[in-house]
Formats: C-alpha cells, structure tokens, sequence
C-alpha cells in the first residue's frame, strides 16, 4: 500500500541509473519497488509507479483478508477508499466511545474480596498457574470489584488455560449470590466446559446447568426455570441462551467465548443481556498491539502469551496425502495408548474416508462425528472418543472449537490446502495440550494442484509452530477476526478497502479526536539527495532479501523507531553477509538523515538541481541570523514554508555522496536542533 497511490502489485526491484540534474549533474545508480496500479481505462496495461528503495517509508503491506482491488494512480481512488473507511471508522469510534461512558455512567456491582472458599477452589487447581494466568486473574478480579462494569476481553493462545481464568471469575461472582452465564459456540464446547467447571466446582454446593440442543425440552425448561428461581447459579450455552429468552434471577457475570462466532442476529439479544453485568470476553485470536492501544481504555484487555509449562511445539508435516504416511502416524499414536483426530470436512464422503482408514489400519476404533448427525448420536460419538472407546476420530471441522483431549495428540488434516490460516491454527491447537509431544499432518492431494496462496499458507503454518507465536504476520487474518471480535464482524469489508494496518491507525486517530486528543498523524517525509544509496547484487543477490533489508532499515529509520535501530540493523547486515559497501553505506547513512528530519518534522529534503530544499522552514528570528551567517546564500521563502540553500562544491565538482550527507546533517542540526539522544549524522 502507497500512502498516496493506494493498493498496488509488487513487480520487482529494478536498478536505475538517475542523474541529478544541472551543470554538475551527478549520475548515481538507484533501485527501484516497481508497484503495478490498476489502468487508467479499461483495456489498457497496469500503470506502473517507481518507488526507490529508501522511501519505502510509503510503503506498508496490505493485509485485508481476501484479495485487495488495485487502485488507479493518481489518488484520488485512494483518498475515496479512505474516505469511506474513515467515515467507518468514525462511527465505530463513536460507538465505541458512546459504549465507555455509557459504561462508566452505569451503575454495576462491586464485588467483595475473595472468600475463604475462593482460596480453597484456587488451590485445588492441579497445575502451576503461568505468570499470565496470575495476572489476568487479579486484573480481572479488581474490574470485578470496582462498582463499574468490567468489560474485558481475554485472549490467549489455543489451549493457553482461558478457561481456568473463567472459573475463578464465575466462582467468584457465585459466592456473592450472582449468578453466570457462559456463552460458547457450539455445543461441544459447551458440554466441555461444562466437565471442566462441574469438576473445579465440585465439593462446593454450586448449581452449574447446559443448555444447548444437546438438552432435551424438560430439561432445558428446568434450567430455564432455575435460572428465573436461582437455584441454578450458572448455566454454561449456546445461542439457546439467547434465543430461549433466559429470564435470570440476578446475572453477575457474562463470559464469552469467542464472541466473533456470534452471528449479528444475536447482537440485540446479547446487548440486553450485557446492561450492567460484569463482561468477560475470551478468544483465541490475537488482538493486535495496535488495535489494542486503539482502544485502551475502552475495553480492558488481558493477555496469555505464555504456554503452560512443559508445553512442547507441535511437530507439524506439510505434504501430499499418502496412505503410508497416515497409517504410521495411527499406528504411532496408537503404540502411545494415545488418539487421532482426522479431520475431513465433506460430509457426504466422509463414511468412505473413515472405512479407507479402516482397511488402512485394522486395530484401530474408528468413529465418525459431523454436525448434521442428530444431537445424541453425535453426544454418543464424542463421548465413545472421550472415554477412549474409540481411537480415531474422523470428523468434519466441528471439532475445531472443543475438545480439550489431553490423550488425543496426533491431528491429521485431509486437503489442509482448503482451510484458511487461522482455522489450521486453531484445529492444530486441538492437540499438544498435555505435556505429550503432539503431531499434525497437513495434508493435501498431489493430484490436484495447490493454488499459490493455498501453498503458501500450509508453508507459513508448518514453519510458524512455535508455541503462542500468534503467526503474527501471517495470521492477520485472525487478527481481522480478532478486530471483528472487538469491533463488529461487519467491518471486515472496510478493513479489505484500506487494509489492516490503516485501518487499526485511523481506529486510534479517530478514538483520540473524539477524545478530543491531538492527532499527530505522522508527516509524510519526501528526502532525496543524488547520492549511491541502495543495495547492490553482489552484496546480497537475492531480491526477497534484499527487499527485507530495505524494509528493515525503513523501519529503523522512522520516528517511532528507537535510537539504536539502525545501528541494529547494521549489525544484522554485517554478521549476514559481511562487510556493506560504500552504496550501502550511503543508505544507512541516508537512513539515519531520514530520521533525523523526521524527528525535526521536516517533510521536504529534496535536492534539487544545484540547490537544497528544505521545507517547512518555519525559523525563528533567531535562528534567520544564524541562517544569514551560515549560509548567506540561503533563500527562505514567504510565509517560511520552504528553505533553498545552494549546495556546496569542491572546486566546482559536487561533494562526494558522504560529504554531502554529512553537510545536510550538518545543516538540519544547526537550523532545525531536535531534543534528542541520536547522534545526529554530522557527529557520526
Ligand atoms: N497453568 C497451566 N499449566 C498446565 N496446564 C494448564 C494450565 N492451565 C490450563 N492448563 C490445561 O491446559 C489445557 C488447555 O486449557 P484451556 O482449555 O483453558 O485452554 P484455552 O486457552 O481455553 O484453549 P481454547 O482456546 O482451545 O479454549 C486444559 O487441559 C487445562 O487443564
């Protein structure tokens, strides 16, 4: 994305031999982001735009969810999408704004401090808590606490301990009397939830109720109505909840799973249920960090960023499907007393996948579990599972969100190429839950050609295994859902218009306006100086790299960056592939120029033709007279929005590209002075 042009197509990087211009022209060899735009008129070839390499502080990665569609040049395409996304943005803004202080006006219930019981059911928890459990426990706790309505949102890592989190909130609110609620997804979910808080909550006269269709009419209605009587203090559903118009005694506490799972159609429902109760939201997708400053303060967020210990990465195999290769990954897990998942996701094919496996491996128990089967077979079925009477589970992907089989660690996944990123993530976080090394295979038909994307997906996912990596990069897709989470799911569309990460930063501008903030958007700096500053072939020959390094000096190079970010970068460039040349170099020193203007808030440093420009030059009076005996050649324009001063010469031929720099380092540092540590590029 070109914060001007809008969405192009990378092509390549290209050298370009440019000249500065004027009587002592200087010819300098430069390289090039060649970004492709959409025509002008229909029929035509894409317009192409030149971007050289140390500006790509233009530049920003698109990350929207589904294909972006390229603007035309020129602008004014963007600042339409801007537009429009902006005006989005505004609204969510208000809303989210609206949301805080209605919150803050509204009258919740503040808790008391922890019962002699709460210490009891705490420690009977059979693990070592992780330093994040511990934290978000005592966060959540004090919102509980507070006569305000807590509203957080807890995300973490599949299989992070979420829901241990959970339990000491709903026990909590409990031993007040209050009663919870625990909205999940789907039914599985509920059913293990269920297990796990009648388990914690067991030797303790707590009344923990399902309600999901796995229950049948008379027992929902009990429920129902020991809901309305409170005799029953917590029940754990779906959307029955909602849409069986639950009337509770007193509700304390609503905890939510996953809430970007919820179809709009249950917004209203689920608003009226949220007035004035205390609010604790979980999900597995990563809130990004930009997101999450976006809204501070409006939504309280914790994080579980750290595995349980003794949490080992899942072992995960990416390749065409082969029946060899499926039968030892049973028999393996089967020589463990363990399980297997296979999951496939087409239901009218997938009795004939489970009696393949069968022939393939004869000893093992096969089930087969899918959503269209009817509530009880299917309960049955995962039951058999759960009771280990059953070794292989052949299931469709309704088993993504549930589960919590510590004896099941081996997942295989048919034709893995037709997930998206973050539903593998999430299917391979179905096992290694325990202290068991757990296996995923990837599969997917060698017959059948994997699209690019497709490829490159099951190679993002098998080489990002590491535990709570959150995928960051690669898995923008779940932060989308991570914002959909926080922001409503209907703004995917205007996130894909502009992309991810403007989106989250226009979220914040627009937060902070309404906040009445000073939005200091950051000024977009123009610096070109006709010096060699680029990175040659024979320094690093491979574009994609080549391409990494410029981002990474870009990056070092802007304002927010910290002062030694370059030096890093130096470094890391150094220790990869030796020694830079002079021209890398001149882009390191160029890079340091860069942030140095920046910092002076500068937007224009542009050689041109014999002359520098330097805008704005708003000086003070007395930093004119320093200008006039400086350089008294130095032409300031009106109004002080721009400074021409001649650029010097030696013996009538132009610096060298090393002198020049310095002398315009020189220059920013004794006109426009920063209140900064960085050494400026005339010192260094
Ligand atoms: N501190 C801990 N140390 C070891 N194991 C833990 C710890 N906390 C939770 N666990 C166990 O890890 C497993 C996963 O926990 P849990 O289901 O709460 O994860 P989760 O974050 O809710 O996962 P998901 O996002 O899939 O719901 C459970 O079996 C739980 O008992």
């Amino acid at each position: 994305m070109h914060s001007t042009h809008g969405i192009g197509k990378f092509v390549e990087l290209v050298q370009r031999e440019v000249s500065s211009g004027g009587r002592n022209a200087v010819k300098t060899q430069r390289e090039y982001l060649v970004l492709e735009y959409a025509p002008a008129k229909r029929g035509y070839p894409g317009d192409k735009l030149f971007v050289p390499t140390d500006q790509l502080d233009q530049l920003s990665r698109y990350v929207g969810g589904e294909a972006p569609v390229l603007s035309k040049m020129g602008g004014s395409d963007w600042a339409a999408a801007k537009g429009k996304a902006r005006k989005a943005v505004r609204d969510i803004a208000v809303e989210l704004v609206k949301l805080y202080s209605a919150r803050m006006a509204s009258k919740g219930h503040a808790f008391g401090p922890d019962t002699p019981w709460q210490r009891e059911l705490e420690e009977a928890f059979p693990f070592a808590e992780t330093p994040d459990q511990l934290q978000t426990i005592d966060e959540i706790k004090a919102d509980m606490e507070k006569p305000i309505p807590m509203d957080r949102l807890l995300s973490g890592d599949v299989g992070f301990g979420k829901t241990e989190v959970a339990v000491r909130a709903a026990f909590k609110a409990i031993q007040e009397g209050k009663q919870v609620a625990m909205l999940v997804p789907t039914t599985l979910l509920a059913k293990q939830h269920l297990e796990t808080f009648t388990e914690r909550f067991a030797g303790f006269p707590v009344k923990v109720r399902p309600l999901s269709r796995f229950q049948t009419a008379k027992q929902a209605r009990e429920t129902v109505d020991g809901l309305a009587d409170g005799t029953v203090d917590m029940v754990i559903g779906t959307h029955r909840i909602l849409t069986e118009k639950v009337a509770f005694k007193d509700l304390g506490l609503l905890i939510i799973d996953e809430e970007q799972r919820f179809g709009v159609e249950h917004k209203d429902s689920l608003k009226k249920l949220k007035t004035g109760v205390d609010i604790l939201a979980m999900s597995a997708t990563p809130i990004p960090r930009t997101l999450e400053m976006a809204v501070t303060g409006i939504r309280e967020m914790s994080t579980l960023a750290t595995p349980p210990e003794e949490r080992h990465p899942i072992l995960t195999y990416v390749g065409p499907r082969s029946d060899k290769q499926i039968a030892a990954a049973i028999r393996r897990e089967l020589l463990r007393e363990g399980q297997v998942f296979f999951v496939h996701n087409r239901v009218q094919s997938i009795q004939r996948v489970a009696a393949q496996l069968g022939e393939l491996v004869p000893e093992a128990r096969i089930a087969v579990a899918h959503g269209q089967m009817g509530e009880h077979q299917l309960e049955q079925v995962v039951d058999d599972f759960w009771e280990r009477r059953a070794d292989v589970l052949v299931s469709t992907t309704i088993v993504e969100t549930g589960l919590d089989i510590s004896n099941a660690n081996t997942i295989i996944i048919d034709r893995a190429d037709k997930y998206g990123l973050s539903q593998l993530h999430q299917l391979r976080g179905r096992v290694g839950r325990g202290r068991e090394r757990a296996y995923a295979y990837f599969l997917y038909d060698e017959n059948k050609p994997l699209s690019e994307t497709a490829a490159d997906r099951l190679e993002t996912i098998a080489v990002n295994n590491d535990l709570g990596s959150g995928m960051q990069v690669a898995l923008k897709d779940l932060e989308l859902r991570g914002a959909g989470n926080l922001l409503g799911a209907e703004q995917a569309g205007h996130i894909a218009g502009v992309g991810f990460d403007l989106y989250l930063r226009m979220i914040g501008e627009a937060v902070s306006t309404f906040r009445g903030e000073e939005v200091d958007g950051p000024a977009e700096l123009r610096l070109e100086l006709p010096v060699a500053a680029r990175i040659p072939e024979d320094y690093i020959d491979s574009e994609r790299l080549r391409l990494e390094a410029y981002q990474k000096l870009s990056a070092a190079a802007a304002v927010s960056a910290k002062d030694d970010a370059i030096d890093l970068v130096v470094e890391e460039l150094t220790d990869r592939y030796g020694r830079p040349p002079a021209e890398v170099e001149g882009l390191l020193a160029v890079a340091r120029l860069r942030r140095r203007a920046a910092q002076a808030g500068l937007t224009d440093v542009v050689a041109m033709g014999p002359n520098l420009r330097v805008a704005p030059a708003r000086l003070p009076e007395s930093m004119r007279i320093r200008l006039q005996r400086l350089y008294p050649k130095a032409k300031l324009l009106a109004g002080g929005e721009a400074l021409v001063v001649p650029l010097p010469t030696a013996g009538g031929a132009a610096l060298g590209d090393a002198d020049l720099i310095a002398w315009t380092g020189q220059l920013l540092d004794q006109l426009f002075p920063v209140a900064t540590t960085a050494a400026s590029p005339a010192a260094s």
